[in-house]
C-alpha cells in the first residue's frame, strides 16, 4: 500500500476543498499511486484513469460535488474519482462479484449521478440534469467529462447540438484530450482536435501558465467582450464548438493544476451559455509501463507494480477473438471482397491482426456503430463482402440500422458479435445478453451460435458463402475449448443443428458453449440412470425444424440451452413446437437462459452459477422435467 498521508485525511470532496494548489498537487499523486496499487490487485482499466487524476482532483475542488453533478463518459477512467469519493475502502474489491463496479453506478454512490460503461452518453444524460434543474429552479452545476474517443461517436453531436436550446443554464463539457481511444485515435474530429492542440496557443498556453489563468475574467459574461477577445486570442479555432453555441476554453494542460484549477473555477461560472473545456492530458501518465505502452494500459489484468509485468492466465486454447481474426485472414487472402469493420475495437475484435495483414481492406469507424452498420450496409450494397466485428453489447447501439439498412434490404453484411453472453468483470453493461433475440426476430437473418472455436471456424465460413441477406456469428469472450481447428473449415449448411450424444429420455438441446456443460449434465444424468439426448442446435435463425420436431417425438422432455436473455431460442423453439402441435401430446419443455435481471460483474464460474447454467442446473432441469424429485437432483 503506498503512503499517503494526505489522501488519508480525504474521505470525501469536500474533506479537499480546503486545500490550496500545492496540496491539491501532492493529493494527486497520492491518488496516482493508490489507484496503481489497487489496480495492480484487482486488474481493469488502468491508463485512462491514470491520466485523468489532476482533472478528477480539480473537477472535486472546484464543484461542490455531488451537490453539483458531475458525470464521467464510459466511466473507465472513474477510480480516481471513486477513490475521492467515499469508497476508497472498497477500491480493491472493483469488477469483482459484491464488489465495486468497474464503471460509474447510480446505485453505488451518490457521487455517481449517472451510470455510464457505453461510451459517449455523458453530454446527453449532463443536459437532462441541467434541465431538470432549470425546471426546478435550481442552482446546482453541472459538468460532463467525454474523451476524444468518445467525441467519435453521433450521440455526442445530438446533445451539443442541443445543449443550447435545452439548458438556459451553467453546462460545461470537459473534453479529455489524451489523443487516444483504446487504439490510436481515428477520423477527422481527431485530426481537427489535434490542431488545436498543435496550433501556436496550446504551446504559448503551456508558458503563459498561471499568469493566464489569473489574468482569465471571472466570469466571462461580467467582461464578456474583452473574455470573448481574450479567449478567442488563446485558440486556435474551436469555432466548430463555438458553432454549435459553446464557450470553447482551451486548449490547456489537464495535469498542471495552477491552470487547472482558476480556469475550471472561471469557466464553471459561465451561465449564459455552455461551455466546453478543452484539456490535453496523457492516458497513462504517472506510471512508466502505461506511459510506455502502445495502449496505455487502457485494460489490464493483475500486475506488479515495479515492473508492469501482467500476470496473464495460462491457456491450452486460443481465443475466439483469435481464433476469428485468424480465419478472416484466411478468407480474406482467398477472396479480395473481404472487408472488414470494427467501431474502435482493433484489438479486441482481433481486427488488429487483419488490419496488419490488409491494411486497405480494414476500417475503424471509431466509436461509432450506427455509422458501422449503414456503411457496412452500403459496403454489401455494392457488392463487397464486409465483416462488421461488433461485440454483441455494442451492436445494440446500432440496431436500428441492422433493421432498416440491413435486414429490410436483404443487404449481406456479415455480423461477427464478439463477447456474447456474459463477460465476467464489465459486468451488466457489457454482457451480450440480448442479440439472440434481438437478431433473431429479424426476417431473413441467419443467425449462428458456435459451441466451440471449430465451429466458430465453420460459421464464419458459412456466414461468407450467404450473399443474398444478412448473417450473424456470436461466440464469447475467453478462450475456446481445445479443439482442433481444421485448415480450412467447410461451411455448414444453413439451419442444420447436430446430435452430439443419443439418448432416449430427455433431449437438451444447446446453443452456443453452453454445450460443453450439457454434455457433463448428460454424464451426471447417465450416472443417475437417465438417458439424455444431447443436440447443438447451431442455428438459433433458421432452426432445424427436423431435428427439433423429431427430438420432441422421440422425447419425454426437451431442455433447451442457452447464454441468452428470455425471449431468444428457447423461446424461437417453443413457437415453433406450438405451431407444430408438437406440445399438444404433451411433451414437457424447459427453456434455460440468462436470468431476467441486469448481472453484476462476477468471475465467469460464478456469473453462471448466478445464472444457472451450468451442468448442474441443466440436470436438475431435465430431472425435474422427467418428475425425478429433487431430493436425488444430480451433482454435475
Ligand atoms: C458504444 C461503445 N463502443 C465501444 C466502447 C469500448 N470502449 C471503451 S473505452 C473506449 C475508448 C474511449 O476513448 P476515450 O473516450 O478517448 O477515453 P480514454 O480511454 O482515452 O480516456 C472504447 C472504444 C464503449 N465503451 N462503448
Ligand atoms: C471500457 C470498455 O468498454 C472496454 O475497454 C471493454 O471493457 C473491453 O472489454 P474486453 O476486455 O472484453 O475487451
Ligand atoms: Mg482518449
Amino acid at each position: 500500500m503506498p503512503d499517503t498521508p494526505l489522501l488519508d485525511q480525504v474521505k470525501f470532496p469536500a474533506d479537499m476543498r480546503g486545500f490550496d494548489i500545492p496540496r491539491l498537487k501532492q493529493l494527486a499523486e497520492e491518488v496516482r499511486a493508490e489507484t496503481i496499487d489497487a489496480v495492480s490487485v484487482t486488474g481493469g482499466h488502468l491508463g485512462a484513469g491514470l491520466g485523468v487524476v489532476e482533472l478528477t482532483v480539480a473537477l472535486h475542488h472546484v464543484f461542490e460535488t455531488p451537490k453539483d453533478i458531475l458525470i464521467w463518459d464510459v466511466g473507465h477512467q472513474c477510480y480516481p474519482h471513486k477513490i475521492l469519493t467515499g469508497r476508497r475502502d472498497r477500491i480493491r474489491t472493483l469488477r469483482q462479484g459484491g464488489g465495486l463496479s468497474g464503471f460509474t453506478k447510480r446505485s453505488e454512490s451518490e457521487y455517481d449521478p449517472f451510470g455510464a460503461a457505453h461510451a459517449s452518453t455523458s453530454i446527453s444524460a449532463a443536459l437532462g440534469f441541467a434541465a431538470a434543474r432549470d425546471q426546478k429552479g435550481g442552482t446546482n452545476r453541472v459538468v460532463a467529462v467525454i474523451g476524444d474517443g468518445s467525441m467519435s461517436a453521433g450521440m455526442a453531436y445530438e446533445a451539443m447540438n442541443n445543449a443550447v436550446e435545452a439548458t438556459r443554464g451553467q453546462l460545461m463539457v470537459v473534453l479529455n484530450d489524451n489523443d487516444m481511444s483504446i487504439a490510436p485515435p481515428v477520423g477527422g474530429m481527431s485530426a481537427y482536435l489535434a490542431g488545436l492542440v498543435s496550433g501556436g496557443t496550446y504551446r504559448g498556453m503551456r508558458k503563459i501558465g498561471k499568469k493566464f489563468a489569473e489574468h482569465l475574467p471571472r466570469p466571462f459574461k461580467q467582461a464578456a467582450k474583452k473574455a470573448e477577445e481574450y479567449a478567442r486570442g488563446m485558440v486556435t479555432g474551436g469555432t466548430f464548438f463555438e458553432e454549435l453555441g459553446f464557450y470553447y476554453v482551451g486548449p490547456i494542460d489537464g495535469h498542471d493544476m495552477d491552470n487547472l484549477v482558476p480556469i475550471l473555477r472561471n469557466a464553471a461560472a459561465i451561465t449564459d451559455r455552455p461551455v466546453l473545456v478543452h484539456v490535453v492530458t496523457q492516458k497513462g501518465k504517472g506510471y512508466a509501463p502505461a506511459e510506455s505502452s502502445a495502449d496505455k494500459l487502457h485494460a489490464v489484468v493483475k500486475f506488479d507494480v515495479v515492473s508492469g509485468k501482467q500476470s496473464k492466465p495460462a491457456s491450452n486454447a486460443p481465443s475466439y477473438t483469435k481464433v476469428f481474426g485468424t480465419e478472416l485472414i484466411k478468407r480474406a487472402q482467398r477472396d479480395p471482397s473481404i472487408v472488414a469493420i470494427t467501431a474502435a475495437m482493433p484489438s479486441g475484435t482481433g481486427l488488429d491482426l487483419f488490419g496488419q495483414a490488409f491494411p486497405d481492406r480494414t476500417y475503424d469507424v471509431g466509436i461509432a456503430e450506427q455509422h458501422a452498420v449503414t456503411f457496412a450496409a452500403g459496403l454489401a450494397a455494392d457488392g463487397m463482402k464486409p465483416v462488421c466485428a461488433i461485440y454483441s453489447t455494442f451492436l445494440q447501439r446500432g440496431y436500428d440500422q441492422v433493421v432498416h439498412d440491413v435486414a429490410i434490404q436483404s443487404l449481406p453484411v456479415r455480423f461477427a458479435m464478439d463477447r456474447a453472453g456474459l463477460v465476467g468483470a464489465d459486468g451488466s453493461t457489457h454482457a451480450g445478453s440480448f442479440d439472440i433475440g434481438y437478431m433473431g426476430a429479424l426476417p431473413g437473418m441467419v443467425l449462428m451460435a458456435a459451441s466451440d472455436e471449430a465451429e466458430l471456424a465453420a460459421m464464419i465460413a458459412t456466414s461468407l458463402e450467404i450473399d443474398d441477406r444478412p448473417s450473424a456469428f456470436r461466440y464469447p469472450r475467453g478462450d475456446g475449448v481445445g479443439v482442433d481447428i481444421p485448415e480450412l473449415a467447410a461451411p455448414l449448411e444453413i439451419g442444420k443443428g447436430r446430435i452430439v450424444r443419443e439418448g432416449t429420455a430427455v433431449a437438451i438441446l444447446s446453443l452456443g458453449t453452453r454445450l460443453q456443460e450439457s454434455l457433463k449434465a448428460a454424464e451426471a444424468l447417465a450416472a443417475r440412470g437417465v438417458s439424455a439426448t444431447v443436440a447443438d442446435a447451431r442455428f438459433a435463425k433458421p432452426l432445424d425444424e427436423a431435428m427439433i420436431l423429431r427430438l420432441a417425438r422421440e422425447h419425454e422432455a426437451l431442455i433447451t440451452v442457452e447464454e441468452g436473455a428470455m425471449g431468444g431460442f428457447g423461446a424461437f423453439v417453443l413457437q415453433l413446437l406450438a405451431e407444430k402441435g408438437a406440445l399438444d401430446a404433451g411433451l414437457r419443455v424447459r427453456t434455460l437462459h440468462l436470468p431476467d435481471v441486469f448481472q453484476d460483474q462476477e468471475a465467469p464460474f460464478a456469473q453462471y452459477e448466478t445464472a444457472g447454467l451450468n451442468a448442474s442446473h441443466i440436470a436438475a432441469a431435465a430431472l425435474q422435467a422427467l418428475g425425478v424429485e429433487a431430493s436425488r437432483a444430480v451433482r454435475a
